[in-house]
């Protein structure tokens, strides 16, 4: 892509390459640190803290899971990293320019951070392959048409997303005639067609049979290391499954992190999440 196309696509271009690159401010700059940055987040609803001082840094490429009991803050969480729920105090950095508490909604999907709801929310009428087709990262103001012809390019990287949400051979199928944990990979494959930095998934195995939830187990294995994802699950098996790094939050703030064995040994942890 040139340039002009690029700057037309993003709404900024890149000055440069390579390490002596010279960042914009609105651009994603990972450079010198974490792709996410929360410093001292506190949220209150009518006095009630749901975030006390919270502090989370993520590095580029990494798969972290949150965990914690009803009610911890981990939704209020990713309401303040997608702008959804503004924080009372404390800082929010996407990189080390873009400051997520300055941005709308819409500006922090654009700027790359992508976020899966609990519930799949897929076009039903529509097949799997022109759902993928209409989550395609083109220019928004300009609603994707199915007419519009896929360069090869474009139907390569369709059918790699297929490929690895394991839905290839059901790319012709009406989405509604999904298996439910069929339609929450189609909406990973949706989000991963937008190419986002930094992937939000809410609660992805919630409602999915067992042979499911190991498969999206493998799909998250897959896509770590390349992807920048923070996943909040209360199904400890997957978590398992899946862990690097466990955070537990409990009252709005951080009360645990390190290994699955760390956190899951840890008296706090047992006490408060693991042992009820
Ligand atoms: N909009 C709101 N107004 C009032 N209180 C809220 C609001 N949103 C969240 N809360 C409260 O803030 C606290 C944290 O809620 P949050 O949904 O972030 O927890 P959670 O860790 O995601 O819980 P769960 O595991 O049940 O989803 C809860 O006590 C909740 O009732």
């Amino acid at each position: 892509m040139n340039a002009e196309a690029k700057k037309e696509r993003d709404g900024w271009d890149d000055i440069g390459s390579g390490p002596g690159r010279i960042f914009k401010s609105g651009e994603l700059d990972v450079s010198h640190g974490p792709i996410l940055y929360l410093d001292s987040i506190s949220v209150s609803f009518d006095g009630f803290k749901a975030l006390n001082n919270l502090n989370l840094t993520i590095e580029a490429g990494e798969l972290r899971c949150i965990i914690g009991p009803n009610g911890a803050g981990k939704t209020t969480m990713m309401d303040v990293i997608t702008g959804k729920t503004r924080q009372d105090s404390g800082t929010a950095f996407f990189g080390q320019t873009i400051d997520l508490t300055k941005l709308t909604e819409p500006e922090i999907a654009h700027a790359g951070i992508g976020r899966k709801f609990q519930k799949p929310s897929v076009f039903e009428h529509h097949t799997v392959f022109e759902n993928l087709e209409l989550a395609m990262k083109t220019d928004k103001r300009v609603w994707r048409s199915l007419f519009a012809k896929l360069s090869g390019e474009e139907k390569s990287r369709i059918e790699e997303i297929l490929a690895l949400i394991k839905l290839s051979d059901k790319a012709n199928l009406p989405a509604g005639l999904l298996a439910h944990g069929q339609k929450q990979w189609l909406e990973i494959g949706m989000l991963l067609m937008q190419e986002p930095k930094l992937l939000l998934l809410d609660e992805p195995v919630a409602g999915m049979t067992d042979f499911e939830t190991e498969r999206t187990a493998e799909l998250l294995n897959e896509l770590a290391g390349q992807h920048s994802i923070v996943v909040v699950e209360h199904d400890m098996e997957f978590v398992g499954a899946i862990a690097r790094t466990v955070t537990v939050l409990h009252e709005g703030s951080v009360l645990a992190e390190g290994s699955m064995d760390k956190v899951q040994n840890d008296e706090r942890v047992i006490e408060v999440y693991l042992g009820r």
